[in-house]
């Protein structure tokens, strides 16, 4: 049995991921968890010929219990997204009390899961859920992870674009946050090896790093990106399953984790940050989730400047997480 949930399952983000999750036949059950509509999302879907039951599940009658419960992997795209003119943190007033909740109920029905959270300002609702977990005994930094594969798919379609490379070939490491200057791309090892001018490297840059203004911007007011990261989960969701279910050795992405994942290299990674306890680095997938954590090395003059930049942004959005849990006398 591979039971997967979708918390936020009947939003723009959720809709679409939950199809592509139906789609994965590794899947037998796919729990629909929402506020509003999940049960007609869950009755569309289950008409799909493919294996996974689907079920949807609303807030009254222990819903969010009943959908946890017994879950292998567990999303979340639950809160609201930005209109033009906001930034990632502005959506903290909403967004962490969602999250918070939602973390508490997951340490009590699901504390084996793993968890891939997407909800914005994932700088600041990984750590929110980080503290949670911990208060309740079940924070294990090898199954906790930000999902930043968005800004990997952009970076790979970004810089395919300008080395005329086929997009799927085209992998770009994508370290640090996942909000502007904290987004650091490393095109200096883009695989396969290209040598970008520096105008083009500053030009991608720019674009990696606000690529979801592009599409807040050209949205209008209706929301985010929504179907580019329905993929990038779903492919994200894939690559836990096959290492986890199906034991594929050496599956590596990057995603936005606790350093304490691997403590040795999470050590040295420290000494690089400036001690930050979260960024996003490259880690090797295994069957308990984060088996090990790559160094950063080989950083070029211009890229070491970015990531100067990123550290105070990023250390502000993870003490904002971390004392909003510290402050909270509910828990
Ligand atoms: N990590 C990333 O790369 C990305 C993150 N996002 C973030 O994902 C989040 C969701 O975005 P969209 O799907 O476009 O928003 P949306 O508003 O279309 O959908 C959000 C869904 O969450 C539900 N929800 C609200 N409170 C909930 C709760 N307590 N429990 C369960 N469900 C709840 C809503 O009913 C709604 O269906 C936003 O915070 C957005 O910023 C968006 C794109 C990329
Ligand atoms: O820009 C946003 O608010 C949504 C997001 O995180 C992205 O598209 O990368």
């Amino acid at each position: 049995m591979v039971k997967v949930v979708v918390l936020g399952a009947a939003g723009g983000i959720g809709q679409p991921l939950s199809l592509l999750l139906k789609l994965n036949h590794a899947i037998t059950e796919l729990a629909l968890y929402d506020i509003v509509n999940s049960q007609g999302v869950a009755a569309d879907l289950a008409h799909i010929d493919t294996p996974a039951k689907v079920t949807g599940y609303l807030p009254p009658n222990n819903g969010l219990k009943l959908a946890l419960t017994g879950a292998h992997l567990i999303l979340i795209p639950a809160g609201v997204p930005r209109k033009p003119g906001m930034t990632r943190d502005d959506l903290f007033k909403i967004n962490a009390g969602i999250v918070r909740d939602l973390a508490a109920s997951i340490a009590q029905n699901a504390p084996k899961a793993f968890v891939l959270v997407i909800s914005n300002p994932v700088n600041s609702t990984v750590p929110i859920f980080a503290e949670v977990l911990k208060k309740h005994g079940a924070f294990e930094p090898k199954r906790l992870m930000g999902v930043t594969t968005l800004d990997l798919v952009r970076a790979s379609t970004f810089a395919s674009e300008v080395s005329g490379t086929d997009p799927r070939e085209v992998r770009v490491p994508v370290i640090g946050g996942h909000s502007g200057v904290t987004i650091i791309p490393l095109l200096s090892q883009v695989k396969p090896s290209y040598t970008f001018t520096q105008d083009q490297i500053e030009a991608l840059t720019n674009r990696i790093q606000f690529g979801g203004d592009e599409v807040v911007k050209a949205k209008d007011g209706s929301g985010s990106a929504t179907l580019s990261m329905a993929h990038a989960a779903a492919r994200f969701a894939t690559r836990i399953l096959d290492a986890s279910i199906k034991k594929v050795p050496g599956i590596i992405e990057c995603c936005y984790v606790n350093l304490d994942a691997d403590k040795e290299c999470g050590v040295k990674i420290r000494n690089t940050t400036e001690n930050l306890e979260y960024f996003s680095v490259n880690v090797e997938l295994g069957p308990e989730g984060i088996s090990k954590i790559y160094p950063i090395e080989n950083l070029s003059g211009y890229e070491e400047k970015l990531l100067k930049e990123a550290i105070p942004e990023l250390r502000g959005n993870i003490n904002k997480g971390i004392s909003f849990i510290s402050e909270d006398s509910k828990l």
